[in-house]
């Protein structure tokens, strides 16, 4: 069972995806909390490739504006996840354990269709190749609130530990780091909202002093009542994301 936990950046992802594989059981082994960017198990050679690419999306100094253009970076972006669905095991489609990862290639979506007017069918084809996860909860929390944790509320002028991708910096927001964040981040919570409707996912807008703990109990409680319906024959996974749409803590 593949469960993503999706968010805006500094919503809590990493955080949340840790909590909630600590508390599922899993007959299978433990289940895996994981990160986009782990390769897994590989031969040298394998994982000298993988670096390559990973470092090239994710570890290469951004400057402040994007040379490459939007369609550059997805396709990059979208390569990395097809080559992923086949080095992890834990995210093959017949794996029978569990996975929670940490954010998953919507965000990415996400930012490219409001980068630039690609037509977004194009965009989510790039994707076809990868494993559509059982259960996509979406972390809906307010960029004011993921900000003042990250970067501190009364840092408005200095950009925290955003990098400027996350600032909106490639997105033509110039302002004060804070400003600039919450603006773009605003567009890509109302993207991610729009995908939430379309793809029925479990979207969460946790109180802003809501424990990681307690958002990650709510998240256990609802993927302990799919769990065992999403084995059986019957209802499409896709469809027990839907009856599950709702809102969560708080
Ligand atoms: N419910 C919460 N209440 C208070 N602080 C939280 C909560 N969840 C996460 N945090 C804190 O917020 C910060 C960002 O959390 P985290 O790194 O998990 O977010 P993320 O969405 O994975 O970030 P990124 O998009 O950069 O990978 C961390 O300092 C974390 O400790
Ligand atoms: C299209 C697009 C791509 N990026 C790139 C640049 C960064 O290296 C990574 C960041 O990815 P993450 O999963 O959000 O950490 O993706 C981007 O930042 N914005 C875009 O619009």
């Amino acid at each position: 069972m593949l469960i993503v936990i999706e968010g805006i950046d500094g919503s809590g992802k990493s955080t949340t995806a840790a909590l909630v594989a600590e508390r599922l059981n899993d007959p299978h082994g433990s289940p895996v909390h994981g990160g986009k960017t782990d390769i897994g198990p590989a031969g040298e050679e394998t994982v000298a490739r993988a670096t390559r690419l990973r470092d090239l999306i994710w570890s290469t100094t951004e400057s402040g504006t994007d040379t490459f253009g939007a369609a550059h970076w997805i396709l990059l972006i979208a390569s990395w996840y097809a080559g992923l669905a086949r080095l992890r095991p834990d995210l093959a489609p017949d794996h029978p354990g569990v996975c929670v990862m940490d954010g998953w290639y919507y965000r990415n979506i996400a930012k490219t269709v409001v980068r630039e007017p690609l037509d977004p069918r194009w965009v989510e084809s790039l994707f076809a190749p990868v494993r559509e996860p059982d259960l996509v909860v979406l972390l809906d929390v307010a960029p004011e609130v993921a900000w003042s944790r990250r970067a501190g509320a009364a840092d408005t002028d200095t950009a925290g530990g955003f990098k400027d991708t996350e600032i909106g910096r490639w997105d033509g927001f110039t302002g004060p780091p804070r400003a600039s964040f919450c603006a773009y981040q605003g567009v890509i919570r109302g993207q991610l909202l729009r995908m939430a409707g379309e793809r029925g996912w479990l979207v969460l807008t946790p109180d802003a002093d809501a424990t990681p703990e307690a958002i990650a109990d709510t998240i256990a409680e609802r993927v302990r009542t799919l769990g065992g319906r999403a084995r059986t024959p019957g209802p499409s996974p896709r469809a027990l994301r839907g009856e599950a749409t709702g809102t969560g803590p708080g």
